[in-house]
């Protein structure tokens, strides 16, 4: 199958021209001709027989920058010299690094930031574990932990390939809300030794975000760890996800003027993602969940090995409806995919009741690419940022862990995820909400102080805030923008 991987995708081709046997104009149009779309063109060197030119030409797929390149290799008096991939070029070496927050310029600072005066501070924290909180990166930094066993919806694709995933988080939690973040992909994909690892590195963190860990065991590690650790643990995929899945559905039902309570909704893929959203729509007062994966609809008729589908059929598909996707979705008000790429067809859609929601939130292709569904669909949303209405959970972790980490939360709760999903929801005014603009953007820098706020407030309510309150309130007065060098000092 062939889903289009982003209009904005771009290779450059560096090539050679010999003068006399061919014309920039004719490789020009070649290009465009094929399909290519030449964005920008650099005169690399210019020599009397020859040219060397940068040519950046944006692909609708990657079948077409391999098709492109070998034709122009063809085209006599035309050396390719090189191919890169913009894409590529921006991980050369990795997306992050460590930056000192003050330069250490001479002996008196070499003495206060590391020996003999560190020790001081080191005696300090010993007295007072707490004091790690103020003392130490622990105050600002969130772990991004992964095994790599589902990885996006590429599968277990190992712990190095994980790595861009999670290097991709980290820059995003320090962008938008000041979060400093270390990716850490284990090489283990053990339950307990995962469990044992995390717990060995907490010392460090003021919270840890798990990502992209397979179901059914993230649920047992993420249990575990929130229950044996005091600070904040946050399976990404599945919470993140239910949060802003939905935030979403929220601003979704309110424009196509239904109820979410009476809106009949099929969840495709019963994993990570798939059971915090069901959780999360059960709490929000939905009745009507039917979950499929790919046996079909998961129903209270039938036992399963995975114990969390066995919960699952017990809580949702009250009407024991049985079968594929294609059959239990007629009807649906809402489909929301968490499983693969290509799922959902058209004449799926076609059979759902009027006004359909459809979220395709596998990433990085979804269950329906959002150009044939667009005629049948009322409101559609993928995980992608290439398209309107993206769902995915960097709307909600960079936020909830900033709310989190300010009021030295030791849990995120139940109500501080539901607080997320409303303060993400109402970014969007009643005058803003249209079909193409049911969720904000992620750059709008208004998302992640409305979720800190709301986050915030929750934790007092739930009682897991550790801070007292005029002492978190001086720090979200500091605004976000401030985080980045911000630095107090209490014991
Ligand atoms: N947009 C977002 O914010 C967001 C967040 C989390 C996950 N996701 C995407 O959701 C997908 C699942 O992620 P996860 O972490 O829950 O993974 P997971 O491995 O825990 O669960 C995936 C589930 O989908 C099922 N599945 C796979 N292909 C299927 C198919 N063809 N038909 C029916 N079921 C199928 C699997 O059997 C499994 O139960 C991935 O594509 C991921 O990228 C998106
Ligand atoms: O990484 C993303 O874009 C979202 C999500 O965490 C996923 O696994 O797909
Ligand atoms: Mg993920």
């Amino acid at each position: 199958m062939s889903i289009s991987m982003g209009a904005k995708t771009s290779i450059i081709l560096r090539l050679k021209l010999e003068k006399e046997l061919v014309s920039f104009g004719k490789i020009a149009s070649i290009i465009s001709e094929v399909g290519g779309d030449i964005i920008a063109i650099d005169v690399i060197q210019e020599g009397k027989t020859f040219t060397i030119r940068d040519i950046t030409v944006n692909i609708t797929d990657y079948g077409l920058g391999d098709r492109l390149v070998s034709i122009v290799k063809e085209i006599s008096g035309v050396h390719v010299i090189n191919v890169s991939d913009r894409t590529f070029l921006m991980h050369l070496g990795g997306k992050i690094e460590t930056v000192p927050k003050m330069p250490i310029k001479n002996r008196d600072d070499l003495s206060r930031v590391y020996t003999p005066e560190v020790a001081r501070v080191c005696k300090a924290i010993q007295e007072k574990s707490s004091r790690a909180h103020s003392l130490t990166i622990k105050r600002n930094t969130v772990a991004v932990v992964s095994d790599g066993s589902a990885v996006l919806g590429l599968g277990n694709i190992g712990p190095e390939a994980a790595m861009p995933v999670m290097e991709g988080k980290a820059m995003l939690f320090k962008q938008l809300a000041g979060v400093d973040a270390f990716p850490i992909c284990l090489a283990t994909q053990d339950t307990e030794e995962i469990i044992r690892i995390v717990k060995a590195l907490a010392p460090t963190f003021g919270g840890i975000n798990l990502e992209d860990i397979a179901s059914p065991k993230c649920f047992e590690i993420e249990q575990r760890l929130s229950q044996e650790l005091d600070i904040p643990v946050f399976h990404d995929d599945q919470h993140g996800t239910a949060v802003v899945a939905l935030a979403g559905l929220i601003n979704a039902v309110k424009l196509v003027g239904k109820d979410l309570a009476d809106c009949k909704v099929v969840v495709c893929g019963i994993g990570a993602a798939g059971i915090a959203c069901t959780k999360m729509l059960l709490a929000a007062g939905v009745r009507d969940v039917i979950g499929v994966d790919r046996e079909g609809a998961i129903v209270a008729t039938r036992r399963y090995e995975n114990s969390f589908w066995n919960w699952y059929a017990a809580h949702t598909n009250p009407r024991r409806l049985e079968g594929s996707l294609s059959e239990v979705i007629k009807g649906a008000d809402i489909f929301i995919g968490v499983s693969g790429p290509g799922v959902l067809k058209v004449e799926d859609i076609q059979s759902m009741a009027p006004d359909p929601i459809v979220f395709a939130m596998a990433n990085p292709v979804p269950e329906i690419a959002p150009d044939q569904a667009e005629p049948y669909v009322r409101v559609m949303a993928t995980g992608r940022s290439d398209y309107p209405n993206q769902i995915n959970n960097v709307l909600c972790f960079p936020g909830i862990f900033r709310g989190a980490l300010d009021c030295r939360a030791s849990k995120i709760t139940e109500e501080m995820k539901l607080a997320a999903a409303q303060a993400i929801a109402s970014v969007v005014s009643d005058e803003e909400l249209s079909e193409q603009y049911i969720i904000p953007s992620v750059f709008n820098s208004r998302v992640v102080e409305k979720v800190r706020e709301a986050v915030i407030e929750a934790a007092y309510q739930s009682g897991v805030a550790r801070r007292d309150r005029r002492s978190t309130q001086k720090e979200m007065a500091k605004g976000i923008a401030a985080k980045e060098n911000a630095f107090s000092f209490s014991m």
